[in-house]
């Protein structure tokens, strides 16, 4: 299977919290083809974000990209129907955070989202072998969860190049997302390494212009 079209999706745990919908509304005309959206529970990650209120309040704002729900939440099932409910287009969860992970699968599938499976840098990728034809994407993180603005760890890039000859060996049309750490000076070998996906918080929110910074990393990865 060829690579899929890149995407670029900003998590908003870098953006203004104060103004979501404007944030949003910005980084989406700057180029973002998905919203990113990182769920901490204080619990399963050290740090407490938001839920499906606020993914409910930026549909009903008029955000119509796809939102990229990342739930680093434990446990895991109970909130996953709360989130379709809310506008979640994609749903992604920790292996470790659930205690059957195939029917959490099913169950995210069953709300009408697509359904992804997130690996920590420590996670061994061999839950693939049973479900990977089951996915609509994997999730490589490039960080320990948690925390934005954390450095990327180099080791994902194997992670990567392995999901990714798994991914065109099954023949199925599954996002390969990367996630920590992403920047303009790093998104080329990242691009090269198999991911198609590419979340960044810090490097877009951090920067006054948002569309500068995307179309910097849209052209890393056309080069690379
Ligand atoms: O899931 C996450 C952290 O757990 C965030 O999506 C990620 O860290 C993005 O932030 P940055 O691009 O600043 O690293
Ligand atoms: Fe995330």
């Amino acid at each position: 299977m060829a690579k899929q079209s890149p995407i670029i999706a900003p998590s908003i745990l870098s953006a203004n919290f104060a103004r979501l919908g404007e944030e949003v509304d910005a980084v989406v005309a700057a180029g973002a083809g998905w919203i990113h959206f990182d769920v901490m529970d204080n619990h399963y990650v050290p740090n407490l974000t938001i839920g499906p209120l606020v993914c409910e309040a930026l549909r009903k704002h008029g955000v119509t990209a796809p939102i990229d729900v990342h739930l680093m939440v434990k446990p895991v099932d109970r909130i996953v129907p709360d989130f379709a409910k809310a506008g979640a287009s994609v749903i992604s969860f920790h292996p470790e955070a659930s205690e059957h992970v195939d029917r959490t699968i099913q169950l995210i599938k069953d709300s009408g989202c697509q359904a992804g499976l997130v690996f920590n840098p420590a996670t061994p990728l061999s839950y693939l072998d049973y479900v990977l034809d089951k996915l609509d994407l994997v999730l490589i993180m490039s960080v320990n969860p948690g925390f934005g603005g954390q450095s990327f760890i180099t080791s994902a890039l194997d992670k990567l190049r392995r999901v990714r000859e798994m991914i065109d060996a099954s023949g199925r049309p599954i996002r390969l997302e990367v996630d920590g750490g992403v920047k303009p000076s790093n998104i080329g070998e990242i691009a090269r390494a198999g991911a198609d996906t590419f979340v960044a918080g810090s490097a877009v929110f951090n920067e006054p212009d948002y569309a500068a910074v995307i179309a910097a990393m849209q052209r890393a990865i056309a080069a690379a």
